[in-house]
């Protein structure tokens, strides 16, 4: 069975517990207890596999250090990045999370593949006060290599659905990547290995 982990990040109040208690329950409740931090177990069928998914919802911590995110970005696999499109500095926070888990020091200490990250532009109900455009938040995430889509936890159930889904599906990718080159690289080292000590046996 796969343990996939995802941490659903962002500025306060843009959405966070709304997405993925949907997604959980398919129900939006509307308010949400903010003051204590989440992890949400859920048993999931993808494509034939098993998985037992783990989602990290943050509480807003002013406090703390905006962008330190050590532990999140240790723990992990892939991050669902959030903003209100009606609200402009939620976009500037989520953009400097995409910036912190991009980090080249960052996306190196661990990671033989770049995480997965699809970042959400929650609200779109509230088009009509939108203070950022669909095209901004398509660009940020491209030049990020980020998925990127809009969608309403208010009122999308089925996107909600398919935008975790997309994630999961990306961090899977992931999954087999990493084991790709894990296999390669040490069917090289055994090359190399061969090449060296071989070579000297024949010498002697
Ligand atoms: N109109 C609208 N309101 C939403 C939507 N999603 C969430 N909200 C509202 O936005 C407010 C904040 O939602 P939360 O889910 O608590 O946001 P959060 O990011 O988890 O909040 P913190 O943990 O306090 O940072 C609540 O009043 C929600 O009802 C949406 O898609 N449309």
């Amino acid at each position: 069975m796969n343990d996939v982990k995802l941490a659903v990040l962002g500025g306060e109040g843009t959405g966070k517990s709304a997405l993925t208690v949907r997604f959980l329950t398919k129900r939006f409740i509307g308010e949400y207890a903010s003051n204590f931090e989440s992890i949400y177990n859920k048993h999931l069928c993808l494509e034939g596999k098993q998985l037992n998914l783990e989602i990290y919802d943050p509480c807003s911590q002013p406090q703390k250090a905006k962008f330190s995110l050590t532990s999140e970005l240790h723990w992990a696999d892939g991050f669902v990045i959030v903003y209100d499109i009606s609200d402009r500095s939620s976009f500037a926070f989520a953009k400097a999370l995409i910036y912190r888990i991009r980090e080249p020091q960052t996306s190196h200490c661990k990671r033989v593949v770049e995480s997965a990250v699809l970042l959400v532009g929650n609200k779109q109900d509230l088009c009509h006060v939108r203070e950022v455009g669909w095209k901004e938040g398509q660009k940020l995430a491209l030049d990020n290599r980020c998925q990127f889509c809009e969608l309403s936890a208010a009122e999308q159930s089925l996107e909600v659905e398919m935008m975790f889904i997309r994630i999961i599906k990306d961090v899977l990718t992931n999954f087999k990547l990493k084991e790709k080159r894990r296999s390669s690289g040490s069917r090289s080292m055994a090359k190399l290995i061969n090449n060296v000590f071989g070579k000297r046996r024949k010498s002697v």
